[in-house]
Formats: structure tokens, sequence, C-alpha cells
């Protein structure tokens, strides 16, 4: 299969990319990550992973990972997933919110990186997600926006030994993500006009280079996202139900 790139307007894609004077920023927040590794502060507090579960206890758990573009439905369509087919939905962007709300040490910090639209140091996200999983009762695991970039992806295989029994990519036109993130309306400090820009090329120049990892792997399935939600889940469920034909309960538990 071809590499994915943006689907309905690539004229418009390298237009707003063109905006955009400095360098991809795939691997931000370098300072913070310097200073968590010298004080050790990564190991503390409320990101610290329940000690008595061994990573290797995320192995045959079953892992879908959700990706697609800021306002493409990720979180819509993980919500409907978790209901039908009872996985338990773990969105990273509420997990960090919800860091933020501890008014833990990081708070600051991903607050920051989420008004700029940057994306957060893989060592905490990785962390934040290990911990929930760990924490959850369940084994099926719907992961709504990671990983964002190249380093997520080989942190989550490195440090969680997860690997995705296959990713759905939420295909939307950037026009579309645009003015649905522009009507959603709950207050977020990353859903003003400047910043969608910054989330997007993050989107274009990071996370769809994870998408094409996997598509090349053969394990990314692309829906259609520009059509309504009970649509786009009519489609999801046919995925669901085509792989789990294909590789039975051993791949993957619905
Ligand atoms: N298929 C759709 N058609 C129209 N609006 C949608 C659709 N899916 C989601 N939305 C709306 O678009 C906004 C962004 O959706 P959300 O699921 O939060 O996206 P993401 O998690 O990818 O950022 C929300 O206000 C949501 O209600
Ligand atoms: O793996 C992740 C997921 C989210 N974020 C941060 O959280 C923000 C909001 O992400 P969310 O998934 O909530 O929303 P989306 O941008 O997909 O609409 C992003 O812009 C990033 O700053 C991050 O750093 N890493």
């Amino acid at each position: 299969m071809p590499p994915f790139t943006h689907r309905k307007d690539p004229v418009n894609l390298r237009a707003s990319i063109a905006l955009f004077s400095h360098p991809p920023q795939c691997n931000p927040c370098q300072d913070f990550m310097e200073t968590m590794a010298k004080d050790g502060a990564a190991q503390e507090a409320t990101v610290t992973p329940n000690k008595d579960v061994s990573e290797d206890n995320l192995k045959g758990y079953t892992v879908i990972y959700v990706l697609g573009g800021p306002g493409s439905g990720k979180s819509t369509q993980c919500a409907k997933i978790a209901t039908y087919f009872g996985f338990c939905h773990l969105s990273v962007g509420d997990l960090l919110e919800a860091e933020v709300e501890t008014r833990s040490e990081y708070g600051k910090m991903i607050e920051d990186c989420k008004k700029e639209g940057k994306l957060v140091p893989s060592d905490l996200v990785v962390k934040l997600l290990q911990q929930a999983m760990q924490r959850s009762q369940n084994k099926k695991f719907v992961i709504d926006g990671f990983p964002r970039n190249e380093e997520n992806r080989a942190a989550a295989e490195s440090f969680m030994k997860i690997e995705p029994d296959f990713v759905l990519f939420l295909d939307c036109s950037e026009e579309e993500m645009k003015r649905r993130l522009l009507n959603r309306n709950q207050g977020r400090v990353d859903d003003n006009i400047s910043t969608i820009q910054k989330r997007l090329k993050v989107y274009f120049e990071c996370t769809l280079p994870v998408i094409n990892y996997y598509s090349a792997e053969g394990n990314v399935r692309k829906i259609d996202a520009e059509r309504s939600p009970e649509e786009v889940f009519e489609a999801i469920k046919d995925v669901f139900f085509e792989l789990k034909e294909k590789h039975g309960e051993t791949r993957m538990t619905l």
C-alpha cells in the first residue's frame, strides 16, 4: 500500500505546512526531559507504576490503537468501541489532563505543551499509560491518540512490550477537522485556530509516519471518518468482525 498522505487536500496541506518556519517538533520538550533525567523526577509521585505488577503482565492483552488527526473523531469512536465491544477506553489526552488536575509537578509542563500543541515527552506519557493499563481490570484496550510520534511508538514497544493487534486510522480532511475542533466548544485551551494549526502540523509531520510504519506491516485499517458518527462506527464494526473471523480468539479477543 502506498504511504498515507493527507487525503483530500494535498495542496492545502503543503500550503499550511509552509506557514511554519520552525522544524518539525517530533521530539519536543527536550529541556524538560533533560531535567527529568538529571534529577530522576520521572520516577516520582503520581506517575510511578504499581511496583508489584511487572510489565510482562501487559503481554497477552488485546490492544488497538486509534489514530487520526485532531478532530477526526477518535474519542467519539473509542467511546462507541468501548461500549459495544467491552474494551477499556484509554485516552492519553485525558490521562494527561487528569495528571494536570492532580497538581503534580508535571502539570504545568503538560498544560504548556497542550497550549502550544506540542507533544508531551514519551517517558511521561508511557508511564501514565502503563499505570492506567495495570490498574484496569480489563485486558482489552482501545488506546485513543497514541502513539503520536516514532519516539512514542518505540517507547511503547520497548518499555511496555506492547504492540497493537491493529491500528484504526480515522481519515478526515484538514478542513473538516478544523471545522469540528472550532465547534467542539468544550472550553479546551487547545481548540483555537492558532493551536489547531500547530496540532495539525504535528499530526502531519510526526503521527502520519507512525501510521505509515504500521501500514507497511499491513496492520492499519483505514476508515473514512468524514461521514456521520454512526456511519463511521458501522465501518469500524465491520473491521472488528472481519479481523475476528480472520484471526479467531487467539489474536484478538472480542
Ligand atoms: N463523524 C463526525 N461528524 C461530525 N462531527 C463529529 C464526528 N465525530 C466527532 N465529531 C465531533 O467533532 C469534535 C471532535 O471529535 P473528537 O471525537 O473529540 O475528536 P478527536 O478525539 O479525534 O480529537 C467533537 O465535537 C465531536 O462531537
Ligand atoms: O500521546 C499523546 C496524546 C496527547 N498529547 C497531548 O495532548 C494534546 C491533546 O490530545 P488529545 O488526544 O486530547 O486531542 P486531539 O489533539 O487528538 O484532538 C495534544 O495536542 C498533546 O499536547 C501528547 O502529548 N501525547
